[in-house]
Parts: C-alpha cells; structure tokens; sequence
C-alpha cells in the first residue's frame, strides 16, 4: 500500500521541468530481506535546497544511493532531468555531485591531482583554471601540491567537496555534511550552498543536524523508517507545525491553579512562579485574552509575559516520535 499523501508537491503540467528529480514508488529491499525503503514518491524542484531528514538508519543514504545509481531499487523509477536513474546511469551520474560523510581516495595523492581526475572521469575535458577556481573557493588552493595524507580532517572534507564540483554538475547531494566538522568549517560550507544555489545548483543534504535544515533549507522532507513522513516548504512547516507558548510571570506564587482558571493547556510551574500556556497560533482565538481576563478575576497579578514558537528541532521529534510504532 502506498503510504498516505502528505503534502507531497502536486505533479506539474506535462512538458514542464520544475522538477529536476523525481521518484517515484520508490521501493528498496536489501539482500538480507530488509525493506529500508517503503513506497517513497519525492519531487525535488530544480535550483532548491532540499534537507532529507532523519534519524540514524531512517533510509536517508539509500534513497540518495538510488538517485545516485549506486543503489539498484527494488521497484518504482527515479529520473533525474528526464533520465532513468538504472537504464540510463552514466547520463544520471554526470549529472550528479555526491559528497560522501567519508574520503575514499588514495592518501598519498596530491589534491590538484585527485581533484582534476575527478573531473576526468566524467569525460570533461581538462580546464585548470576552473579547478583553480574551485580550489580557492574551498581554501584549497595553497594545499594543491601536498598530499591527502598531510591533510587535516577539516581540509579532507572541502576535498571531498572539490572532487564531487569537479564535473561541474547540477545537482549536488551533500551527505551529513556537518558530521564532525568545526563551526567554521560549517559556516564556510553553508555559505558555498548559497553560492552554489545562486548559480542554479540544486542541492539536497541530508542531516539529523537540525539546525541546519533550519538554516539552509527552502524545503525539507521528514524520512522515517524507509518512509516520507512529509514534504514541505520550511516556512510553512514550521508555521504549521509549530505550537507557541506563552510564559506568565506572577507577581506572586501560587501553590494551585484556582478552578476557573485551570485547563488543559495551562501549566504551573513547580515553583509556582509562572504559568505556560501552549496555543494554535494559526486559530483565529488564541484564547489569550480569555486567560488574563480570568486570571485577573482571579485576582492573580502577571509581572512579565513572554511568548515562544516551537523549533523544527521540536517539530522533527514530535512527527517522528508521535508516530505509531
Ligand atoms: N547493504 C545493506 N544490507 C542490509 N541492510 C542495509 C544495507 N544498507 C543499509 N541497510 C539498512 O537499511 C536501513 C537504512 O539505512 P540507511 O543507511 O539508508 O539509513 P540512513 O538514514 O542513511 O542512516 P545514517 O544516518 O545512520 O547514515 C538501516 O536499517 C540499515 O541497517
């Protein structure tokens, strides 16, 4: 059975090409039996940055393995700008960046080097002066003669960015790629995304790094358990989604809620200090002004009020965990 449309992008008018991959009853079954991925149907718009996330073993690398052809499906099709992701893999591939969490390239090689056969093994004719360019994005450039071995952690992953830009393709998978790097290398990486997006690059990462999804994406795709939970725009998700709160300070503490006061979305703090309440702040009646007037009947004094939204980091773990099992 095909899991339950959520939100999913409707399909766009025959001849159109907003959409830049697409799949389609995406099914993956492993050797060992296991069934990592459900029936996945997933659009990604041409020139978006799309975060796939999900927890450890959520079936993130495998679908991306799959549009990549590293992966043979087990049902459904995938095209990636009109091409079949099996029958047509070298056209996919050239096509396609991926950046791998880790490097596999022989250490003793010079990084110009491995970066200029990376782009050599798609058919691209040699052009030093656009790996120069890719290395100096990546401050690379100064480490172009030493060899991988002498590199740090850091430098190794804008390697494996460099290798994966190398064939100038138009869409680049980036996988976890905040996993074990500093706050500046990822500030650096986001910033290429933006750029590289500015020229027209599709991107799609994926992550259990919340804050990144937040930072950078325009839409993001909950995967759990081999399944697409849900597809949407990263605005609209977190205003739909996100509850806010409403923090009331009293002036004095309360051991109780008095009886016309309390109800299922107000809690006392354990101090008695402060008061939360959680509301829709999509409904046209919050239920605010209801509340202070009848705190105010009730004689209690609010000092100070603030207000809070829920975060994606809260919105991922209440889809995912909320969830039956
Ligand atoms: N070659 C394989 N044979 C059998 N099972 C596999 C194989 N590769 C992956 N799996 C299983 O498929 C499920 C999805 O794995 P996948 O690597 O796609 O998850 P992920 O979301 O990328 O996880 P992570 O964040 O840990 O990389 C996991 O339960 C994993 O153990």
């Amino acid at each position: 059975m095909r899991p339950a449309a959520h939100a999913h992008p409707a399909p766009p008018p025959a001849g159109a090409d907003d959409f830049v991959i697409r799949v389609e009853g995406l099914e993956k079954t492993y050797a060992s039996g296991f069934k990592a991925l459900e029936t996945v149907d997933l659009a990604i718009r041409r020139g978006e940055i799309f975060a796939l996330l999900g927890e450890n073993g959520a079936g993130k690398s495998t679908l991306i393995g799959a549009i990549c052809g590293l992966v043979r499906p087990s049902g459904g099709r995938i095209l990636v700008d009109g091409h079949d992701a099996v029958a047509d893999y070298r056209a996919v591939r050239a096509k396609i960046g991926l950046v791998p969490q880790e490097l596999h390239v022989d250490s003793f090689e010079r990084v110009m080097d491995t970066v200029a056969f990376s782009r050599g093994l798609f058919g691209k004719p040699r052009d030093p002066a656009f790996i120069e360019g890719i290395l100096r994005e990546l401050s690379l450039w100064e480490k172009r003669n030493d060899k991988i071995i002498a590199l740090s952690g850091g430098m190794k992953r804008r390697l494996l960015i460099a290798k994966a830009l190398a064939h100038e393709p138009t869409i680049l998978f980036l996988d976890e790629p905040s996993a074990g790097v500093d706050v500046e290398l990822r500030r650096e990486m986001w910033q290429m995304v933006h750029r590289l997006r500015a020229r027209g690059v599709t991107i799609i990462l994926t992550t259990h790094y919340i804050e990144e999804a937040e930072e950078m994406a325009d839409r993001v795709g909950v995967i759990n358990k081999g399944e697409i939970l849900l597809v949407e725009e990263k605005t609209t998700l977190m205003r739909k989604l996100g509850r806010r709160e409403l923090t009331l300070h009293l002036r004095e503490p309360l051991a109780a809620l008095p009886d016309g006061v309390a109800g299922p979305a107000l809690t006392l703090a354990e101090d008695g200090r402060s008061l939360t309440y959680v509301f829709d702040s999509q409904s046209e009646d919050t239920g605010i002004a209801g509340l202070l007037r009848s705190l105010a009947e009730a004689g209690i004094e609010v000092r100070d009020l603030a207000t809070s939204e829920s975060s994606l980091e809260e919105i991922f773990v209440s889809l995912v965990r909320g969830r039956p099992q």
